[in-house]
């Protein structure tokens, strides 16, 4: 028996999707991100767990389908139960069951302590799918709790019962034996399931549920669903940006922020101390100047990027909590396929429309190196994240809205064509599709605001910390005139080749810190529609922000992190510099030709 502080080791196991990160959540109260489709979580996650005077470490083990190692989800799960645990936790989708005992008998060859929780019975019942609950668990030879995760009840019988199992030392017991899994696993569910008809009306779910996986009407719906959150960021991001937050800032903050600065700098006692140092013009000019950082390092991140966040990431979240996204994967395919991927991949590259990071960590559920690869390049050349995107429409959408369209379309193209072209070039293979499409779930409230809550409050850490700082540099550089001598460097590719101001420069270094800083600055340089074009395509395929470059160069090699930072750079430099070019010689041809 173990000593009073011994901690238990288990595992949190089952297949992908099932609603194994909701349950650690609310068992450990730690955060696990949890959405619906397979591959949420793509590392471990550990939390510690009480009952009584009994604790236990449990781990999030990512969801399989089967340990047969294709992948690094199923290396990770394999890894696991090699090494060997007190207990596990074995989470059963009801409305799947099958498929999930048949991963089930691979984890009970191991024999560790099990319990199994029966969970999405809400799910099943909008299905009609009725569970025999003692007969499976007399069937399995294991005790089986019946659970609707999210709404959280009867947790506390799991753990519970899995302490009880593990101090008993109890290994499932089950007595069919000389059949394959598969055999076994499609025994039981016959034997333990019933499917009966829906009666009354057929809910809108479900409805929804059949009709967004062909075709046709898929695609349309689709495309519908995608049009209008577009609309819902962009429109509701432009409204709480100029109604709520520009107001506030301008009318409210400036002069409030301003005149604390002036009083602290007038003060005798600073004038005689930091004033004999350095100019106090200079002083009060980094802090609320032009670049100021008290200004510029609120209104970037806050007044303009954070409502097109905000909005995004709600979106996003619905998008991933009701399972429309894997199904988008499925629609699409066969545009996929072109570029070298399958449609599964449509995942990690719609989250770098949120940030790079998770997308480059999402791309560990993908089966081979080569998708791993293509996805990575493409999302760190031509996927935005929420952030600069935010940044372009501030400063294209004011001059005109086409602009943004243009750069969109840009974006694409250049996505299509590269990928085509990695498709080619980089060695290996790519699996036929092998996303499952999850049950269409209303997503839960609750759930939702806390998942947006937190992916907010990320982004405020991670974005102002470097924006002041980067703000900071700028306002330093450009008061001290080190940007005029960084101008004069690289005048032949900021103004020669890219037909930009000289002060053009800071975005070079800016966007190394972040992707918004490589456009933003911009609205301060009276650019013409020629020049704010040819910056934000610049900025759009320019290098990797710091955080990305450190994930690359984590989940790949270094070389090949250096690789992508080159290969982006120039490629955003030399398209920047042709665009510039042409867009000269057209205009050119025109007044020759009398046009303009
Ligand atoms: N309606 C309903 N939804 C649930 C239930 N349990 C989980 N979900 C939802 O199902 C989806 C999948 O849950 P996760 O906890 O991410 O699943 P997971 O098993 O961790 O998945 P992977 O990390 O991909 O292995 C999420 O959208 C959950 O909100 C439930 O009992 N009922
Ligand atoms: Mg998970």
């Amino acid at each position: 028996m173990a000593s009073d502080n011994y901690k238990y080791k288990i595992l949190l196991m089952g297949n992908p999707n099932v609603g194994k990160s909701v349950i650690f959540s609310k068992l450990t109260g730690l955060d696990a991100l949890a959405a619906n489709y397979p591959g949420t979580t793509v590392t471990y996650t550990i939390g510690t767990i009480s009952f009584n005077d009994k604790k236990g470490t449990l781990i999030d083990v990512p969801g399989t389908y089967s340990l047969d190692v294709t992948s690094e989800a199923e290396k990770i799960a394999k890894d696991f139960l090699n090494q060997g645990a007190d207990g596990i936790i074995f989470v059963l989708d009801s409305t799947n069951l099958e498929r999930n005992l048949n991963l089930a008998f691979q984890v009970l060859e191991y024999k560790i302590p099990i319990v199994f929780v029966l969970n999405m019975l809400d799910v099943a019942k909008r299905k009609g799918i009725e569970i025999d609950v003692d007969k499976l668990s007399q069937l399995l030879g294991a005790p089986v709790i019946p659970q609707i995760a999210v709404l959280g009840q009867g947790l506390k019988k799991v753990l519970q019962t899995t302490f009880k199992v593990i101090e008993e030392k109890r290994i499932a017991n089950f007595s069919i034996i000389g059949q394959d899994n598969w055999e076994k696993a499609k025994y039981i569910a016959s034997q333990v399931q019933v499917k009966k008809l829906v009666s009354g009306k057929i809910p809108l779910v479900e409805k929804l549920d059949d009709l967004t996986v062909t075709p046709w009407p898929g695609l349309p719906i689709m495309a519908f669903i995608i049009l209008v959150s577009m609309a819902l960021v962009v429109g509701g991001g432009k409204a709480i940006r100029s109604v709520i937050l520009l107001p506030l800032f301008n009318r409210f903050y400036i002069p409030f922020i301003e005149n604390i600065v002036h009083t602290f700098l007038n003060l005798g006692f600073i004038q005689n101390t930091i004033g004999s140092i350095i100019d106090l013009t200079i002083f009060s000019n980094i802090l609320v100047g032009d670049f100021g950082v008290l200004i510029k390092g609120v209104e970037w991140p806050i007044a303009l990027v954070l409502p097109y966040v905000l909005l995004f990431y709600f979106i996003l979240s619905i998008l991933e909590d009701s399972g429309l996204l894997p199904r988008l994967g499925i629609l699409v395919d066969g545009f996929m396929k072109k570029i070298g991927l399958q449609g599964g991949n449509i995942i990690p590259i719609f989250l770098g429309y949120g940030c790079a990071v998770p997308a480059i960590l999402g791309t560990r559920a993908a089966t081979t190196l080569k998708e791993r690869k293509i996805i990575s390049i493409l999302v760190t050349l031509s996927v935005p994240c929420v952030s600069q995107t935010g940044a372009f429409i501030v400063l294209l959408g004011n001059h005109s809205f086409w602009l943004v369209l243009l750069m969109i379309g840009l974006s694409f193209l250049v996505l299509f064509s590269t990928g085509q072209i990695l498709a080619k070039i980089i060695p290996g293979k790519v699996d036929p599709i092998i996303i499952e499409v999850p049950n269409l779930l209303y997503p839960n409230l609750k759930a939702l605001f806390r998942k947006v809550f937190i992916r907010i409050k990320n982004f405020m850490i991670e974005a102002e910390l470097p924006m002041i700082m980067a703000i900071l540099f700028a306002a330093v550089v450009y008061e001290f005139g080190i940007l005029k001598s960084l101008g004069e460097i690289l005048k032949p590719l900021i103004v020669s080749w890219l037909g930009l101001p000289q002060e053009a420069s800071i975005l070079l270094v800016l966007g190394i810190v972040r992707r918004e800083l490589a456009v933003l600055p911009m609205m301060e340089m009276g650019l013409t529609t020629q020049q704010l074009f040819v910056g934000a395509t610049v900025a759009m395929f320019y290098m990797p922000c710091i955080s990305v470059f450190g994930v690359l160069a984590q989940e790949f090699k270094f070389k090949f992190a250096l690789f992508i930072a080159l290969f982006t750079t120039s490629f955003a430099l030399l398209l920047g510099g042709i665009i510039n070019h042409l867009i000269n010689l057209f205009s050119l041809l025109a007044s020759l030709l009398g046009v303009m």
